[in-house]
């Protein structure tokens, strides 16, 4: 790994369409990080591991991860609870511009775009962000709309996302420490900043209903007229990659619906396994890499005729303001810098502004 050098004898584009050929996501105990031990070798064989699954798949399992099966289970029982109610109460918490989209998608909000128009994706959800203090510094910067009305929920929601950002400095540091830097280069790297308060973070809690439900309204003449793609596969989420440092997965159990592109073009379950997160790195961690680490394509298939899927995905990020450019200590001499310089904050907002197409669906029913 990178702790012995960093030795680049074949080209790096080369090696990485090689290597991403993979069939299976690796599993990776990360109790060695939570446990913080600097001078442990299991640390580093940890950094090691994370190093491979970065560069060769961009996915993968963490177990050891130290979060309680009370925390992840309850998080997804609260929010199964919570989605089950009317529609008219869902939406009362809904978001849009003037909520800084924060709070209740409602199913079919959310959209994937591909050249020439966009498909509905077949979920609802709620999305909270850091809350920010500067609030006209961005139009993602506002307040939470907790579910307040629910308080067991709520609780849920608080002390899992706690856990998260613990899990998620943990996975980083080790992640740094695989790159042959300071184990808190990313936090350090973050606009000045020093320490980990700075890191911005989303989640955002998922129901997917069974695809029978989806498949009769794509395509409705009520849906954005002209523009919605006629596609024959409705997804309860379409292909795309992540926007930022790290994710980690909180899935129901049983119910294999996340896959992920590898280089032959084939889509590779990501199925539950139980007591883990799956992980995968975000657009900024190519930047950061000069493109050693790219995030891999992965798309949502909720293919059960008969349940819903609820998962909880939480986005470790960097700060809001870093200024995310390829790490001068991993370039190789001579080596120039590929992927331009890159404001996280600003690259999260273009996404967040063109994800939804939020027009009245006459046909579209959610609770
Ligand atoms: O629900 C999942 O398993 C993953 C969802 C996802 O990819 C995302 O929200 O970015
Ligand atoms: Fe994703």
């Amino acid at each position: 790994m990178r702790l012995a050098g960093r030795a680049h004898s074949i080209n790096s584009t080369v090696r990485t369409l090689i290597a991403r050929n993979f069939n299976a996501l690796p599993i990776i105990d990360i109790s060695a990080l939570i446990q913080d031990d600097k001078s442990s070798s299991a640390v580093d064989c940890t950094a090691a591991e994370l190093h491979k699954a970065c560069r060769d798949v961009g996915f993968f399992y963490i177990k050891g991860h130290g979060m309680p099966d009370a925390v992840t289970e309850g998080v997804r029982r609260e929010a199964r609870r919570w989605f089950e109610l009317p529609a008219s109460a869902k939406q009362q918490i809904a978001l849009g511009p003037q909520t800084a989209y924060r709070g209740y998608q409602q199913l079919g909000a959310n959209v994937t775009r591909y050249d020439g128009g966009f498909q509905r994706d077949w979920h609802e959800a709620i999305d909270l962000y850091k809350e920010e203090t500067d609030m006209a510094a961005s139009p993602v910067h506002g307040r939470n709309q907790w579910p307040h009305h629910c308080p067991a929920f709520e609780g849920a929601l608080r002390q899992y996302i706690d856990g998260c950002l613990h899990i998620g400095q943990a996975v980083m540091r080790g992640i740094a420490r695989g790159l042959g830097l300071q184990p808190g280069y990313f936090e350090t790297a973050k606009g000045g900043s020093t320490t980990a308060d700075s890191s911005y973070w989303v989640t955002r809690v998922i129901h997917y209903p069974p695809l029978e439900q989806g498949a009769a309204t794509t395509g409705s003449p009520q849906a954005a007229p002209g523009r919605e793609i006629d596609r024959s596969v409705q997804l309860s989420c379409g292909e795309h990659t992540d926007y930022g440092l790290l994710t980690l997965v909180n899935q129901d159990p049983d119910i294999p619906a996340l896959q992920v592109k590898n280089a032959r073009g084939e889509w590779i379950s990501a199925a539950p396994i139980p007591g883990t997160f799956v992980c995968n790195i975000g657009d900024m961690m190519r930047v950061y890499t000069n493109g050693e680490y790219t995030p891999t394509l992965h798309r949502v298939v909720n293919t059960d005729p008969s349940c819903s899927r609820v998962s909880v995905p939480f986005f470790y990020e960097t700060s809001f303001d870093a200024e995310v450019a390829p790490i001068p200590a991993l370039l190789q001499p001579g080596e120039a810098p590929k992927c331009a310089p890159v404001r996280y904050g600003r690259h999260l907002e273009s996404k967040v502004l063109s994800n939804f197409e939020l027009e009245p669906q006459a046909d579209i029913v959610a609770g």
